[in-house]
């Protein structure tokens, strides 16, 4: 029996194969290294490069491999390209689930669990949002990834098969063991730009609207470590396994920082002043995303070790520092 892992050469995926590995799983990865790095993928795991989105070859991989639970992370993230793209996100996120989904129903597949996002929730106006909060998505990436928690609820009432939907916060931090992290060169997120910029690999950032109704007039986000992140999938896998009938839950500590606070820990921790201009708003983006995160407490027994803004900003330092030093 193996897991499948789409998106695993992938920053988040990467770390979901680390912890299968070390747990003693078989993993194979698909992937199609849009965005991702086959280097990036531990060496225990089987590689398949391909699209997670292809029938055929994702049916050839579940027969192949006895491929019992597929944890799809394969997708396109950037919340601002898809305002200006929107097919690209209805393509390769929901297109693509259906696509897979269609196999992994055909297949027998048991249990599936998929990578959400906060960005299903949109501005609520009632933070921190919890599952039942009001679903109002902002951007064509959060309909698109909500979209696909439709498909999913539908499916798994018509067929025999659990589903754990797991909507992640920002996620940021490496592994602090420094095997993997946030490897894509012109990522957009805020920790990553922030870490590079410390670096002296940007001239400066960009501080995306300081005129939002939050304490600093920036915006506000609840940041989590991508190694705890992962260890609620690893317990929603295990609790699938048990029987847990299909779930969906929010990955957040429940607190947020703004992004003055986040360029401080980084600027703090690099020990760098480096340039800060403050610039318009940028499209699709809330003011505030932030949730209890006490579902995954409860139902799952998460309990999060790296809860520390600036854990988060150290270990996403160190590794940009080791890329810096690796690409040289
Ligand atoms: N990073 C975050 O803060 C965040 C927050 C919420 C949700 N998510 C979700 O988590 C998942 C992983 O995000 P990430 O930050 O690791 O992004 P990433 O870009 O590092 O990883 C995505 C991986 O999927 C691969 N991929 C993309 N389309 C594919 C396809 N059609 N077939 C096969 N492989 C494909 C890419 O090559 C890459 O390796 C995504 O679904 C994303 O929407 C991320
Ligand atoms: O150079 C930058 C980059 C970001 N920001 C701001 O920082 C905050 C966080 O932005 P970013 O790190 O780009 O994350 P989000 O736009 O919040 O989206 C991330 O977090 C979502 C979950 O909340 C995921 O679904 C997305 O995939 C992921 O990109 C926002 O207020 C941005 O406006 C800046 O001011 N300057």
């Amino acid at each position: 029996m193996a897991i499948l892992v789409t998106g695993g050469a992938g920053y988040i995926g990467s770390h979901m194969v680390l912890n299968l590995a070390d747990a003693g799983e078989t993993v194979v990865v698909l992937d199609n290294l849009v965005t991702g790095f086959d280097w990036a993928i531990d060496s225990r795991a089987i590689f398949v490069r391909g699209d997670a989105g292809d029938i055929a070859l994702v049916a050839r991989l579940i027969e192949e491999y006895e491929i019992s639970e597929i944890v799809h992370f394969a997708g396109s993230i950037v919340v601002p390209e898809s305002v200006v793209d929107p097919l690209k996100y209805y393509a390769n996120n929901t297109a693509t689930s259906r696509n897979l989904i269609d196999a992994a129903v055909r297949a027998g597949i048991r249990h599936f669990i998929f990578s959400s996002t906060a960005a299903v929730y949109g501005m609520t106006g009632l933070e921190p949002v919890v599952e039942t909060s009001p679903l109002n998505p902002m951007s064509p990436y959060g309909r698109s990834k909500l979209m696909t928690e439709w498909m999913l609820a539908d499916v798994a009432a018509a067929h025999p098969m659990t589903f754990g939907v797991l909507r992640y916060f920002n996620v940021a931090g490496g592994d602090p063991g420094m095997r993997t992290g946030q490897s894509t060169p012109h990522a957009s997120h805020l920790i990553k730009v922030a870490c590079q910029t410390a670096l002296g690999q940007r001239d400066h950032i960009d501080i995306y609207g300081t005129d939002f109704d939050t304490p600093d007039g920036t915006g506000v986000r609840d940041y989590i470590h991508v190694t705890d992140l992962i260890a609620a999938h690893a317990l929603l896998l295990k609790h699938l396994r048990a029987g847990m009938e299909s779930s969906t839950i929010n990955c957040a500590y429940g607190q947020g920082y703004s992004v003055r606070q986040v360029i401080e820990a980084v600027r703090e921790i690099s020990g760098v002043p480096f340039r800060v201009n403050e610039a318009p708003r940028r499209e699709g983006d809330p003011a505030s995303v932030t949730a209890t995160g006490q579902k995954a407490r409860m139902l799952l027994g998460w309990v999060p070790r790296l809860n520390d803004l600036y854990t988060i900003v150290d270990t996403a330092f160190a590794w940009e520092r080791h890329l810096m030093l690796r690409n040289r």
